[in-house]
C-alpha cells in the first residue's frame, strides 16, 4: 500500500469515528449543515436561502400512497441539472436484468469468494453481478452483486436509476459520501442507498468485500410483525441517516465523473462540480445504515424450527401482499432451546428463491464449504437444507440449550427464480460438485 493510500485511509477512519447520524426508519427526516440553509415553511421559495439552488428527488409516484411515498428536497450549491450529456461507458462485471445470458438452473450452486482484484480497484469497479430477476425497467425483481475493492474511488461518483441498493459488507469498512452526507458501514453493519441518490465509496480498510442487493421493486420496508407484537426483529430507531454535508472545492470547482446505471448500462457525464453539494436537505427518500447486531432475534421457546421470515430485517413488497419481491433475513446469534428438535435448519424445497451470503463465521446448516464471501443459491423449488455432517450431528445432539454465537449468515428472499449471469455460471470460484454435501445420507427407514 502506498504512503498516499495508507493517508486516505485513516482519513476516512478518522471522518468515519466523528460522524453523527440522525436516527428512525421512514422517517420525515431534515438537515442543515450551515445554519439557515433550509427554508421553512416552504420547499421552494423564490430564492432559496443562501442562494442555494432547491430540488426535489423523488423515490414514488408523486400520487402514491402517504405511507409508501418517498422523496427529498435537496438545497445545493449547483443544480444538478447542470451537466453535459451522459456517455455509454463499458459496464465492467455489472449486468441488469432481464438475465437471459444461461438458462435459469434448477441446481443448488455454490461458489467461494471472488478473486482478490487488480489493484486500483474501486467500489463501482469492483462490482460483479451473480444473477437476479425480474426486469428493471419495469421496476420488478432483484440483482445480486459482489463487491471487492482496493481502492477508494476518486473524482467519481456513481447512482444507480434501476434500483436501490443494499450494501453487506463482509471484509473491511465503507465510508459512504453520499449527496445527503456520510455514512460508515462495517462488516455487520448494512448500507442502503436510495435510487437515484449519488454516492462515492472510500475504503476505511486496506481492502474490501461484500455483497449488494440492487432491488428495482418497491423500497424495502420494516416487515409487519403481526402477533409479534409492537416491537421486536428490527427497530425503527436503529436505523441511522445521515447529516446533510457538503462538498464545496470552492469557485472553479472539482470536475467529477458522475457514472450513472440506467436500464442496465453505464453511463457518464463529466459536472464542473462536485455533485455531493447538498448544503440542506429535508425528505423522506434518504441513505441509511444498520447494525445488524441490534436485530432483536425471536424464535421458539417450544418446539420445532421457525421458518426463517422471522428473521426478516427489511422487505420490499410486492404487488401481492406476503410475497415479495424480495426479503431480506439475518441469521444473527440466538439461543436454540427447541425440544425435540431437529434444531438447524430442515430439509426443504421452497417457492421461495434463496440466494445466502456469510459474514463471519459460520452458519448452523452447513459443516464447511459455505465461507464468509462466498454464496449459495438454492432456487424455486430446489431440495435443500442441512448437509449430510450437520444432519448426522444435530439428529444426535443432547438437547441442551444452545448459543449460537459464532456467525453472522443472511439471505436474499426472492418470489421470482434467480438465473444467474454467464461470468458467476461459468466462474472459477463455482464450486463444482456442491451436490456432494448431501451424499451418503443413510437410509434409516425400520418399518
Ligand atoms: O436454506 C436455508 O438455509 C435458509 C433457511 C433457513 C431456515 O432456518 C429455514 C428455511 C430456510 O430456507
Ligand atoms: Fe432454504
Amino acid at each position: 500500500m502506498s504512503e498516499q493510500q495508507a493517508g486516505g485511509i485513516e482519513q476516512a477512519r478518522k471522518t468515519a469515528e466523528a460522524l453523527e447520524y440522525l436516527t428512525g426508519f421512514g422517517n420525515e427526516h431534515s438537515s442543515e449543515a450551515v445554519p439557515g440553509a433550509l427554508p421553512l415553511g416552504r420547499n421552494s421559495p423564490q430564492r432559496a436561502p443562501l442562494g442555494l439552488y432547491a430540488e426535489q428527488l423523488s423515490g414514488s409516484a408523486f400520487t402514491e400512497p402517504r405511507s409508501r411515498n418517498r422523496r427529498s428536497w435537496l438545497y445545493r450549491i449547483h443544480p444538478s441539472a447542470a451537466h453535459p450529456p451522459f456517455t455509454r461507458i463499458d459496464n465492467g462485471g455489472l449486468r441488469t436484468a432481464p438475465f437471459t445470458e444461461v438458462p435459469a438452473d434448477p441446481n443448488r450452486l455454490r461458489w467461494n469468494p471472488l478473486p482478490d482484484p487488480a489493484p486500483g480497484t474501486d467500489f463501482l469497479a469492483g462490482l460483479w453481478t451473480l444473477g437476479g430477476n425480474g426486469d428493471a425497467a419495469q421496476r420488478t425483481g432483484m440483482a445480486i452483486h459482489l463487491y471487492a475493492a482496493n481502492s477508494p474511488m476518486t473524482d467519481r461518483v456513481f447512482s444507480d436509476s434501476d434500483g436501490e441498493l443494499l450494501i453487506v459488507p463482509e471484509r473491511g469498512g465503507l465510508l459512504l459520501r453520499t449527496e445527503l452526507g456520510l455514512l460508515a458501514a462495517r462488516p455487520g453493519e448494512v448500507a442502503l442507498i436510495p435510487r437515484g441518490v449519488r454516492f462515492r465509496v472510500e475504503l476505511l480498510d486496506s481492502d474490501a468485500r461484500g455483497y449488494v442487493c440492487e432491488n428495482y421493486g418497491q423500497p424495502f420496508e420494516l416487515p409487519d410483525l403481526g402477533p409479534i407484537g409492537a416491537n421486536g426483529l428490527a427497530a425503527a430507531r436503529d436505523f441511522q441517516a445521515p447529516v446533510a454535508a457538503y462538498e464545496d472545492p470552492g469557485a472553479g470547482g472539482q470536475p467529477t465523473e458522475v457514472v450513472n446505471k440506467f436500464c442496465g448500462n453505464l453511463w457518464s457525464a463529466t459536472y464542473a462540480h462536485s455533485p455531493l453539494d447538498v448544503v440542506a436537505w429535508h425528505g423522506s427518500h434518504v441513505p441509511y445504515v444498520y447494525d445488524l447486531r441490534r436485530f432483536n432475534v425471536l424464535g421458539t421457546i417450544s418446539y420445532d424450527h421457525p421458518d426463517p421470515s422471522i428473521f426478516t430485517v427489511l422487505t420490499s413488497p410486492s404487488d401481492t401482499a406476503g410475497l415479495a419481491g424480495v426479503d431480506f433475513v439475518v441469521f444473527a446469534p440466538r439461543w436454540l432451546v427447541g425440544e425435540d428438535t431437529f434444531r438447524p435448519p430442515y430439509f426443504h424445497r421452497n417457492v421461495m428463491s434463496e440466494y445466502m451470503g456469510l459474514i463471519e463465521g459460520a452458519y448452523d446448516a452447513k459443516a464447511e464449504g459455505f465461507v464468509p464471501g462466498g454464496g449459495s443459491l438454492h432456487n424455486m423449488m430446489s431440495a435443500h437444507g442441512p448437509d449430510r455432517e450437520t444432519f448426522d450431528r444435530a439428529s444426535a445432539a443432547e438437547l441442551k440449550p444452545q448459543k449460537i454465537d459464532d456467525g453472522l449468515a443472511f439471505m436474499f428472499e426472492t418470489r421470482w427464480p434467480i438465473t444467474a449471469t454467464a461470468q458467476a455460471a461459468a466462474a472459477d470460484h463455482l464450486q463444482r460438485g456442491y451436490d456432494d454435501v448431501w451424499q451418503g445420507l443413510e437410509r434409516h427407514f425400520r418399518p
